[in-house]
């Protein structure tokens, strides 16, 4: 499968300190890729360089070939969604009209399928009946929810090539919405999108990833299959926790013992 999104030695300074330091990687198409690692490793810088809204301070980040700073963003914003770390507080809109501005890139919001897109996304983080609420009125859960709706139907379902940015998207969700937000990524994925989620739960990503990459230190520390990752004994290290590893339905869970 060829690779669409890929790192360059990619390295990025906040007010001179280093916190991303050479990465080299590249994402795969129709991948679920899951990046973890302990606070402060620099996974959201990581999140915000690839979507763009971060300039590198050394290094590139190409998406199909071309460097990012170079893509036209009307055709970056058709073609990627980005779901930030911070909820915003979006004033009191309906919920249909906060999850509508994920149709911004088009001019369709009134045509069937932009109406379609939002209600679909709105089916999708089971909202569908709240779509008249007051967005500033709901949990904050709820607001996740709405956030991640917006997102989804920025990206058309029909795409093959979509690619998806998410920084702890299941933070404040309930265990069913988690599991449920995660199969929606994979789901994502298998129409062959490029999906890469910030997460710190270690067994969501163990459950649904292809890949789970660990940062450390603003280093790749560690990079590959859920299970060989989480197997490895340096997980232990990386977050100074001591992990029983157990087996649940061909999938790997880390459980901290001390
Ligand atoms: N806007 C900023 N200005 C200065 N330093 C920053 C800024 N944003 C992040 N940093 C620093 O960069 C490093 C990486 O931060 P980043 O937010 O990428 O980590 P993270 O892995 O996402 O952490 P967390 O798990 O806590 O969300 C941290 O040391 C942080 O203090």
């Amino acid at each position: 499968m060829s690779i669409m999104l890929k790192t360059h030695h990619l390295s990025h300074r906040h007010d001179r300190r280093l916190c991303l330091d050479h990465i080299s990687v590249a994402f795969r198409p129709g991948q679920l890729c899951v990046i973890g690692g302990p606070n402060g490793s620099g996974k959201s810088t990581l999140i915000r360089l690839l979507s763009g809204e971060l300039r590198p301070s050394s290094g590139r980040i190409s998406l199909d070939g071309m460097d990012l700073r170079h893509w036209q963003p009307l055709r970056l914003a058709r073609r990627r969604a980005v779901l930030s770390q911070q909820v915003p507080n979006q004033p009191a809109w309906p919920v249909h009209q906060v999850v509508a501005l994920g149709r911004s890139p088009y001019t369709d919001e009134d045509t069937a399928y932009g109406q379609q897109a939002i209600a679909a996304a709105l089916d999708q983080v089971g909202l569908s009946d709240q779509h008249q609420a007051i967005y500033s009125r709901l949990s904050g859960g709820q607001r996740a929810r709405v956030q991640f709706a917006r997102s989804l139907c920025q990206l058309h379902e029909q795409s093959t090539d979509a690619l998806c940015l998410l920084d702890e998207p299941t933070a404040s969700l309930d265990p069913r919405w988690q599991h449920q937000t995660m199969q929606c990524l994979k789901d994502c994925a298998a129409r062959g999108w490029t999906v890469i989620c910030v997460l710190h739960d270690l067994n969501l990503a163990s459950r649904y990833a292809d890949r789970l990459l660990i940062l450390h230190d603003g280093d790749v520390a560690l990079d590959g299959a859920p299970e060989q990752v989480l197997d490895d004994p340096r997980i232990d290290r990386i977050y100074q926790l001591n992990f029983a590893r157990l087996r649940h339905d061909g999938h790997r869970y880390l459980h901290a013992v001390a």
